[in-house]
């Protein structure tokens, strides 16, 4: 019997051997670490035993099972069998595989195979992570498909590829229309002021959570989805309604230093109670030398939004974006009458008494033009330096003039510059364009830019009449004339 059945169990073990120690010498470390005794028994060709062989079992040479083992035969006979010939099996056993055995021994194989299976995780984990964050957004969407769109929403640092300024499909990876937290209220609505201030201030981060999601507008594709953290805008677009408020962020966010929210938050009006951690969270996530901006035209004509936004903090910028007033009335009143067609005329709503020439006030698309009178609460709060006035008339002309000065309040660097505008014909407005020249031109949606309805002349120029007392107060206040007249 012997040699056959001795030379097939001998063959077959050796081929099991060198197959699992082929695979990954880490694998068949650990393979015989956690299982010391199987391995002796597959080395040995023992593959049908069900127990270690007792002492006696290997003092008569053999174990249970029916592979008989070179043992049951005498040592010279041995010798012929197998490939291994001459050795006894007893002491074969004893010599290479008993210390195999030891308990300690595999405790501390175990332990080193853990250690080193560990080290290598890490270091692949290190090695892609960095590989990631080293992939320009240029080479990300080379590389996906046009499918994945979540997969080639750029990375911030190259300027001009951020964002489109038509709508797009949503990042999955952002979260504009994510629910708010369910972070309990921290934060009183109101009359905060002069108590102790336990909320932190822009600037103030809060640390990646890797399961919630991060914040930025259908447009904001950008970015550091898993990078960076969560803060308060240091920079808020205050206002003012139909004045330019939405280029103007558009156009900033392209500066690589810059991340915005693109859906208007209005915390300091609407969502007050919400807290701040509310608003904290609804902020896209930024690197360090990054500034956080969000944009709500409301907050400027909001009586209780400059306490509140001097509360989050005394430091913040503000950028208010004006526009002629009877232009912006006119532009703001074409807007609701795309959503109310049955709403009565302009000069119905514009005027009190049309014969007098009695101006409205009270309604809003006129009351929001006195931006002297909104201005008032903004300076009890902030020295008027704080403060930076954006001409949208100068934001069609000249967007990049326009810009310019923007950065410069920010304290940026003058990156968004005149490469990044070209004027579409079509649209009657500068668009953005990609630095590099492809893509498909970007300019602001079907809302910006309407044609409004035809107003006639003498209310035009009766509503310039009234105006102009408040426009020239307003020049005055900011030191600035923007030729409303
Ligand atoms: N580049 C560019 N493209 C399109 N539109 C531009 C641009 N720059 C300024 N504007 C003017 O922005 C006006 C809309 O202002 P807002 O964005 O502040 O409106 S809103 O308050 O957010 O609804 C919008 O007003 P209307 O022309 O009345 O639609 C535009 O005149």
């Amino acid at each position: 019997m012997g040699s056959a059945d001795n030379g097939q169990c001998r063959g077959g073990s050796g081929i099991t051997q060198t197959r699992t120690l082929g695979l990954s010498p880490v694998v068949s470390l650990i393979s015989a670490a956690c299982s010391p005794q199987r391995e002796v028994y597959k080395v040995r060709g023992w593959r049908e035993a069900q127990s270690p062989p007792s002492p006696a079992d290997l003092r008569q040479g053999g174990v249970p099972g029916n592979c008989q083992l070179v043992s049951a035969a005498p040592a010279g006979t041995v010798a012929h069998a197998g490939a291994r010939g001459g050795h006894d099996v007893a002491p074969m056993y004893k010599s290479s595989m008993a210390p195999r055995l030891s308990p300690r021994r595999a405790r501390r194989y175990l332990f080193i195979c853990t250690l080193c299976l560990s080290c290598t995780l890490l270091c692949y984990n290190l090695i892609l992570r960095s590989q990631s964050s080293m992939n320009s957004p240029g080479e990300q969407s080379s590389r996906n498909s046009p499918g994945d769109h979540h997969l080639s929403c750029p990375l911030p640092p190259l300027v001009g590829s951020k964002k489109l300024l038509q709508k797009i499909p949503p990042c999955p990876h952002s979260a504009s229309t994510a629910p708010p937290s369910s972070t309990p209220l921290t934060y009183p609505p109101s009359d905060l002021q002069g108590k102790d201030r336990t909320e932190p201030t822009p600037g103030t981060r809060t640390p990646s959570n890797p399961t919630e999601q991060p914040t930025s507008s259908p447009w904001n594709c950008t970015a550091t989805p898993r990078y960076g953290q969560k803060s308060l805008p240091q920079a808020i677009i205050v206002g003012v309604k139909k004045g330019g408020t939405r280029a103007v962020l558009e156009f900033i966010r392209v500066h690589p230093q810059v991340r915005a929210m693109g859906t208007e938050p209005h915390f300091f009006d609407r969502n007050y109670e919400r807290g701040l951690d509310w608003y904290r969270n609804l902020m896209p996530r930024s690197l360090e030398q990054q500034i956080t901006v969000e944009k709500t035209p409301s907050y400027f004509v909001t009586r209780d939004a400059p306490r509140r936004i001097a509360y989050m903090s005394p430091r913040v910028k503000l950028i208010v974006v004006v526009r002629n007033p009877v232009t912006r009335a006119i532009s703001d009143y074409t807007q609701t009458l795309s959503k109310k067609p049955d709403i009565p005329s302009f000069n119905e709503l514009a005027f009190r008494n049309r014969t007098s020439g009695e101006v409205d006030t009270a309604w809003n698309a006129i009351r929001i033009g006195l931006y002297a009178l909104h201005l008032q609460p903004w300076l009890s709060h902030f020295p008027i330096s704080q403060m930076h006035f954006v001409s949208g008339e100068r934001l069609i002309i000249d967007p990049a003039g326009e810009m310019a000065r923007v950065q410069d309040f920010l304290g940026l660097k003058r990156l968004v510059n005149d490469k990044h505008f070209y004027f579409n014909k079509t649209k009657g407005f500068p668009c953005l364009k990609k630095p590099g020249g492809g893509g498909a031109p970007r300019c602001l949606g079907k809302s910006k830019g309407r044609t409004h309805v035809q107003i006639n002349p003498e209310d035009i120029e009766q509503l310039r009449d009234f105006y102009r007392p408040h426009n020239i107060k307003f020049y005055e206040t900011v030191g600035q004339d923007f030729h409303w007249e």
